[in-house]
């Protein structure tokens, strides 16, 4: 079985990089969002929730980013200092920047989409000097995001933290985490992407994120296996493949291949599925569980999420996940 070696004696579990932003998710679910009057305001951005999921979770946790000079930023710092979270180098930009919103809509359990507001965003303000080779040095993963790699300077940053941590064994989780928003052009896309995967020792995305960064592969690709078999020619140990409500595929560099299944679930929204099955699954790979486990964990994590209007506040801590578990499997699921 390939297990990821995560490097001992650091004093931080996990350094997230990138997104610090608020999501306003409708009060008002199933209409559409012209008919919502009220939202309800969370912290927000893939790699923030990811991190939350992490601290919940009981490891050691940091953060790298820029938030905005004003209330929304004062929000998102106190609101990872309450959950545990360094914050000695969320740093606040003080250009003008303003803090990216992400409005979600809730049609339906299954219809649910998100409105994100992202002109001038501190997260992608990141410098390359707001990356320090002795914060990167104290941890055992680091996660990047890609939107993180949308726009200069947060890409030099990002690939600046990326570098650091290859030098120091600090396992590079890359979620693709791919966002519209910012790029400009498909070849971007895949420019800076595919130069970030090969740099990571674990890739998270779905389907269609990985079609994406590879479509310089031609049609050959949007296959599971030759895309695991594309990333194990560089660092990758292992790849997953994230389906919605179809569960995810884990496969690892020795070969195997892990069907992840999925906890059934009273779906009040589908989004923060990837967020927090990304946080319990890394977190089983850092206790040492097999891949097998991490899945059923990370799955049991979204299930909870995906049946609460959150995804930052409704991360679960470790036991409510077991709770959920074992509860499914005295049912027999
Ligand atoms: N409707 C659902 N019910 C239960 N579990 C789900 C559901 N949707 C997703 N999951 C679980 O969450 C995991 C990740 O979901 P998904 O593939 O939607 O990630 P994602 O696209 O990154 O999510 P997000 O919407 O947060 O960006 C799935 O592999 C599955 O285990
Ligand atoms: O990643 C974002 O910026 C949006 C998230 O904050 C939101 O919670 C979501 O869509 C999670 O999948």
């Amino acid at each position: 079985m390939t297990t990821i070696s995560f490097p001992d004696h650091r004093s931080l579990d996990f350094i997230g990089l990138g997104r610090l932003c608020i999501d306003l998710n409708a009060n008002e679910i199933h209409r559409p969002m012209e008919d919502t009057v009220t939202f309800t305001k969370y912290v927000g951005g893939s790699p923030a929730n990811i991190t939350i999921a992490m601290a919940k979770l009981g490891l050691r946790t940091g953060f790298i980013g820029r938030v905005s000079d004003d209330a929304h930023g004062r929000f998102i710092t106190r609101y990872l200092q309450d959950a545990g979270i360094d914050t000695t180098h969320v740093i606040v930009d003080r250009s003008g920047s303003v803090t990216g919103l992400t409005f979600t809509e809730i049609k339906s359990p299954t219809d649910c989409s998100i409105l994100m507001y992202r002109d001038n965003v501190a997260d992608l303000k990141l410098e390359p000097g707001d990356v320090s080779e002795d914060y990167i040095q104290s941890a055992r993963a680091l996660l990047i995001s890609g939107t993180a790699l949308a726009k200069s300077p947060s890409r030099e940053a990002a690939f600046k933290a990326m570098e650091l941590a290859i030098r120091h064994g600090v396992v590079i989780v890359f979620d693709i985490d791919y966002r519209p928003y910012t790029w400009t052009s498909a070849d971007e896309i895949g420019t800076y992407y595919r130069l970030a995967a090969e740099k990571s020792d674990i890739i998270m995305g779905g389907r269609e994120e990985f079609d994406l960064i590879e479509a310089l592969d031609g049609p050959l690709m949007q296959d599971d296996e030759a895309t695991a078999k594309q990333w194990f020619k560089h660092r990758a140990k292992l790849v997953v493949v994230k389906r919605g409500g179809d569960g995810s595929t884990a496969f690892s560099a020795d070969g195997q291949k892990h069907i992840g299944a999925v906890f059934p679930a009273q779906v009040v929204k589908t989004f923060g599925a990837g967020d927090s099955f990304a946080g319990a699954f890394i977190y089983g790979l850092m206790q040492g569980w097999s891949i097998d486990r991490c899945q059923r964990f990370g799955s049991a994590s979204a299930s909870i999420v995906v049946s609460s209007h959150s995804c930052s506040d409704a991360m679960p801590t470790a036991s409510q996940i077991q709770e959920r578990i074992d509860r499914f499997v005295q049912q027999g699921i």
